[in-house]
């Protein structure tokens, strides 16, 4: 039984921090690769192309203009990483976007999302972070992007960064489903709410279980559907992952965050993944990019039995 849509992966580093409010993510993905990432997906029997680095503006480290900041930097990588996700989906291949920092949803999903209505599939999103990342300018207590891509991708934002991937928005507020959060701002709260979105936070965790949780989050997938994982490596407890920008305490533990990736995999549907604000800057010895390849590893399928047998078992 496959665990991916495609047994080819494209890897594309997006090396910049332009969304983010520390320095550092912009050396994520070469941290990633040091950490064993395309060894360890070739272990899983895929098939691994690395497509180097993209190319932006630099980061200009200015304060925020209008409730925004760096939007040009922004945009500029974010056509970039949408232009070079949409080809790799057109080639049948499975892009893994490396990051920087989370900002480079906007153009990685809006790649996916274009890529789907194309093809007729129905584009499930699961959007594993501390945060909700579901910030406005009227809203933002930073101006940092990072901080507002799945408001962007449910068309709330700037014209230019809603329109990626087309006229319409990329993303229904109903096709995400967010995991482990645990931080989120006064006004970006009554928004969540407002838009509906499902939100499965770490309260819901403590008391349901990560298995609970995921069985919900993945309720209702079938054989059309694209499944993308945008997975914010803050999404994890800072006990285990120090090296991101923005730590939250009282994340999944190591054993949580192997079942959430170990029930992605058993789905079938994964066809498209983004590794975001891993920040090397404030990691130790390079121990969260190893965990984040290791949690990939599972996401692509690695389990102690044979994965028949576990599915089996669940039933
Ligand atoms: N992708 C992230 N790490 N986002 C953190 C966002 C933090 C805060 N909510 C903000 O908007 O500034
Ligand atoms: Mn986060
Ligand atoms: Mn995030």
């Amino acid at each position: 039984m496959p665990t991916t849509l495609s047994n080819t992966v494209a890897l594309i580093g997006a090396p910049t921090d332009v969304g983010a409010g520390a320095r550092g993510a912009s050396m994520g993905p070469e941290a990633l690769r040091v950490a064993g990432l395309a060894e360890a997906l070739q272990a899983q029997g895929v098939r691994v192309l690395d497509r180097g680095n993209l190319h932006g503006p630099a980061n200009p480290w200015q304060p925020a203009q209008d409730g925004y900041r760096h939007l040009d930097e922004v945009l500029a990588w974010n056509r970039a990483v949408h232009e070079a996700v949409h080809a790799e989906l057109q080639q049948g291949h499975l892009p893994v976007l490396l990051g920087g920092d989370h900002c480079l949803a906007m153009g990685s999903i809006s790649a996916v999302a274009r890529h789907c209505r194309a093809t007729g599939q129905t584009l499930r999103v699961l959007w594993l972070d501390a945060h909700a990342d579901f910030n406005t300018s009227e809203l933002t207590p930073s101006g940092n992007l990072h901080g507002m891509p799945v408001a962007v991708l449910c068309g709330f934002g700037p014209q230019a960064l809603t329109h990626l991937g087309g006229t319409s928005p990329a993303l229904h507020p109903s096709q995400v489903r967010q995991i482990g959060i645990r931080s989120v701002d006064p006004g970006e709260k009554r928004f969540v709410h407002a838009q509906r979105l499902e939100v499965y936070d770490m309260r819901y965790i403590d008391e349901m279980g990560m298995r609970h949780a995921m069985e919900q989050a993945l309720a209702g997938l079938d054989a059309n559907t694209h499944l993308h994982v945008s997975f914010d490596v803050d999404f994890l407890d800072p006990d285990i992952a120090p090296g991101v920008g923005t730590t939250v305490p009282g994340g999944p533990t190591y054993r949580e965050a192997q079942l959430c990736m170990e029930m992605i995999a058993d789905t079938g549907r994964l066809g498209s993944l983004d590794i975001v604000e891993l920040n090397p800057a404030l990691d130790e010895r390079n121990r969260t990019a190893r965990l984040a390849v290791d949690l990939v590893e599972s996401l692509f399928g690695k389990s102690t039995l044979m994965r028949e047998h576990q599915v089996r078992r669940r039933h």
